[in-house]
């Protein structure tokens, strides 16, 4: 199940809300901004993200929604801001205070990013079960038999044939690409991951399948998840809370469909409507 605190807050005496409050939360954000012209970018973000939750970030085109995901993976460095993160072994880690190569080894191992274009997130010269195997690898696993086994069981997770194990990624079709790009991830049971608009690169029959596949990951390894998504369809399929962004600015933020339902700011209210209207 996935928890938010949102939805907590509306009954602060239930026998759950003590054992939320023991609850570490996974990713702090405190203050977080960068810009690169007045409004160009993100500011002042605030949020706290918990153990099993997707969050959506949405927003019109240029609000500054890639901007917050390159933050918050530590691939861009803030003009000021905050981010803590409580590793698996319970140790807190300021992002932007450890080094590059400590930052690179979180986005190999507790981390995951899924590009939105699966050519950025994998190896294209290298076959598939090379492309999965590789986080593993990186870890230390060096025993072929158990790379290659984990490779296939990976593959069929992704709902792909294992006998394409040997085949180069350019041989797959686009939705294949990003279902192989999903396992190549997720082998390493990252505690964290961070999706660039995953599914809008795909046919719509072909978006409706992945989302599927993607919700039913999230449920099975309690995957936390911070999505980019222009498509509110699939904020409403993915999310359980938004941040919604205009102009450099998180304008309103809560329950998905509290939001998607009763929007509050004049700006989601404008996106909600023109949805509907679409
Ligand atoms: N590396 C960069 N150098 C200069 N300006 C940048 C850079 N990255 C982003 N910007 C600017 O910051 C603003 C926000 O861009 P960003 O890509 O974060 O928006 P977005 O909400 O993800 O848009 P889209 O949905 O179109 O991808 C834009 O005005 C963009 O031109």
């Amino acid at each position: 199940m996935n928890i938010s605190v949102d939805s907590m807050k509306h009954s602060p005496s239930a026998p759950w809300a003590q054992k939320l409050a023991d609850i570490q939360p996974l990713l702090q954000v405190r203050g977080l901004t960068k810009l690169y012209g007045p409004e160009q970018g993100c500011q002042k973000v605030d949020f706290d993200l918990y153990p099993g939750e997707v969050l959506g970030i949405v927003g019109e085109s240029g609000s500054g929604k890639s901007t917050l995901l390159s933050l918050l993976s530590g691939r861009v460095l803030p003009d000021g801001g905050e981010l803590i993160y409580i590793r698996g072994d319970g140790e807190q880690v300021e992002v932007y205070d450890s080094s590059e190569a400590e930052r690179r080894q979180l986005l190999r191992t507790e981390w995951g990013f899924v590009e939105q274009h699966a050519r950025d997130g994998l190896r294209m010269d290298v076959s598939a079960g090379a492309n999965i195997a590789e986080r593993l690898m990186a870890q230390g696993v060096r025993h072929y038999g158990y790379l290659h086994d984990s490779a296939a069981e990976w593959l069929t997770q992704v709902e792909i044939d294992a006998s394409r194990i040997n085949d180069l990624p350019r041989t797959f079709s686009g939705g294949m690409q990003q279902r192989l790009q999903i396992a190549r991830n997720l082998i390493s049971k990252p505690r964290l991951v961070f999706m660039d608009e995953p599914t809008s690169s795909l046919d719509v029959s072909v978006q409706a399948k992945l989302l599927d596949l993607i919700r039913s990951l999230v449920r099975k390894y309690q995957l936390s998840i911070i999505l980019v998504t222009h498509d509110l369809a699939v904020a409403r399929l993915l999310a359980d809370r938004l941040l919604v962004m205009q102009r450099s600015h998180v304008v309103e933020s809560g329950l998905t469909d509290q939001i998607l339902d009763d929007p509050q700011h004049p700006y989601t209210q404008l996106l909600v409507s023109s949805i509907l209207q679409a």
